[in-house]
């Protein structure tokens, strides 16, 4: 028995769900078909207000508890969605289209990584001592920021709304979750997982709607800290919108990565590193490495392997475990990436393989190879979000490295090589937060993730994120007397 698609309401405030049906209807659609599989609505003023007042009330008391405590909770919530993986995944496919031979091993699983690892640090979030001269010393406390706002995209929902919980409550604060209003269904199952593990209720709340909802969440006065993951464009408008009330933000935004493939790969490795990097999630993974540059000298073979490998994909009902590449999230973003293929075609790039809607009710799209792909062309320099990948070709070391850099972006960079010195020496000078050396779109929660350039600001994951969601108070202690100049 999986869980029915149509939630008990729309919201989910103070630990319990809420409706308020005078909001804008927010109609969910299962991609694989088209068909509606559930009817919510954006959430009113007085929805957000109930949201943030709560968050506001939960925040005070769980800061109280000590980080063992806070940890705790986390770690039972991260045993509840490894237990409900299963459903969890079904939903997370129904939401997202996405294969269940993805969500069952990169959805709920990643954020109970997420939770358990963030309650395990919980506890050791300590400050320092510092000794000063004549017997005088200092302390620093690491505090929480307050209520967090956090904003999700439509790919990764269950995943996203843990990376921004997780680090947010292990530190003390409460949080404000918007999720894509794409894909609204599984944050509200991780509020409800949370309130169970033994989260106070008001400490993790869901909102829905769309952009309107997120910017009054964004300027409300009691948000502290805002994390978004978007494209850049809204990155660009919620980091203004911050700013003015001078608040924290992380944005995990867009990008436009390049995969080096050097003539001493292994051919085999980097297609798949290749396919990982641009058929995953059908394509729609901010990482993405899609210019794959590849030495002239085995292009051709790269290209003709490729479109081998390509025809093992299993395009088919996202339910079925065999299934290994799923719909486009929606019919909106299948319009987007046809224009894109249009541009590749008008502009002079080589279709290889693919190109086409596939002809069914849903969002299908064929997966599809460009070659002879240059550096000015519209697909080679606009994120295109989906499964199209762009061949581009190179002789020359340094050229490559020039080349990869010439984008505003900077989120991930990959290199195959088997002269590991050329690898680290060419990863040491791509301009990328996330990279990798033969291999492509790892994330453990071990792991900082984050994009320099427009791809972003701060760090999601790892211990990196702590210093995104708390901040640090330092007491000066005089063990003499005062000493003033009159
Ligand atoms: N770097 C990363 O970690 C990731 C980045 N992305 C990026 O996300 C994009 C795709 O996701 P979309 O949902 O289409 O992105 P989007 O930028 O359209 O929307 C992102 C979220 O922001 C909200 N939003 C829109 N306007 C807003 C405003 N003015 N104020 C507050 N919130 C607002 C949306 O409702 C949604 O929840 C891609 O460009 C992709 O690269 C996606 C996944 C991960």
């Amino acid at each position: 028995m999986t869980y029915p698609t149509q939630p008990e309401a729309s919201h989910f405030v103070n630990g319990q769900y809420m409706e308020d049906d005078t909001g804008t209807p927010l109609p969910v659609i299962y991609p694989a078909t088209g068909e509606k599989i559930a009817q919510l609505h954006e959430a009113t003023p007085k929805v957000l207000d109930a949201a943030i007042s709560a968050a506001e009330a939960a925040q005070k008391e769980w800061a109280k508890l000590s980080g063992m405590e806070r940890g705790r909770v986390l770690r039972r919530a991260a045993d509840i969605m490894r237990e409900r993986n299963h459903d969890l995944s079904v939903l997370e496919t129904m939401d997202t289209g996405k294969p269940y031979q993805e969500t069952s091993v990169a959805d709920a699983t990643s954020g109970a990584d997420a939770l358990e690892y963030f309650g395990g640090l919980a506890a050791s979030l300590t400050g320092e001592h510092i000794p000063l001269p004549g017997g005088d010393w200092a302390y620093t406390i690491r505090e929480p920021l307050g209520v967090c706002a956090g904003i999700g995209a439509w790919n990764y929902p269950t995943q996203i709304a843990c990376w921004k919980a997780a680090p947010a409550l292990a530190c003390g604060n409460a949080m404000v979750f918007k999720p894509s209003e794409t894909t609204p269904l599984s944050a509200l199952k991780v509020a409800e997982i949370l309130m169970e593990a033994g989260a106070p209720a008001g400490l993790f709340n869901v909102v829905q709607g769309k952009g309107g909802v997120g910017a009054p969440l964004v300027t409300d006065p009691r948000i502290a800290k805002v994390s978004l993951t978007g494209s850049v464009p809204t990155g660009r408008k919620v980091y203004a919108a911050a700013a003015e009330g001078m608040k924290h933000v992380t944005m995990e935004l867009g990008g436009k990565s390049p995969m080096v493939v050097f003539d001493d790969a292994s051919l085999e490795d980097a297609i798949s590193g290749a396919i990982l990097g641009n058929f995953y999630s059908t394509g729609q993974v901010c990482s993405n490495g899609t210019r794959v540059f590849v030495h002239k000298s085995i292009k051709e073979a790269f290209l003709a392997r490729m479109a081998e490998r390509l025809k093992d994909a299993v395009i088919g009902d996202p339910l079925d475990e065999a299934t290994s590449f799923g719909p486009m999230v929606s019919e909106a973003q299948l319009q987007i990436v046809l224009g894109f293929i249009e541009a590749g075609k008008s502009e002079g790039a080589r279709l290889v393989t693919g190109g086409n809607r596939i002809d069914k009710p849903g969002c299908w799209i064929e997966p599809t190879v460009f070659a002879d792909v240059t550096d000015d062309m519209t697909i080679a320099r606009e994120e295109i979000f989906g499964p199209v990948l762009s061949v581009l070709d190179f002789e020359d070391e340094d050229e490559v490295i020039a080349r990869a850099n010439a984008t505003p972006y900077g989120l991930s960079a990959g290199v195959y090589t088997r002269d590991l010195q050329r690898g680290h020496r060419v990863i040491g000078q791509l301009q990328a937060g996330s990279c990798f050396i033969n291999s492509y779109n790892d994330a453990p929660v071990e792991v900082p993730f984050g994009g320099v350039k427009a791809s972003g600001v701060g760090r999601e994951n790892s211990k990196e994120a702590i210093a995104h969601y708390s901040q640090v108070k330092s007491v000066y202690v005089r063990m003499g007397e005062t000493e003033a100049p009159f």
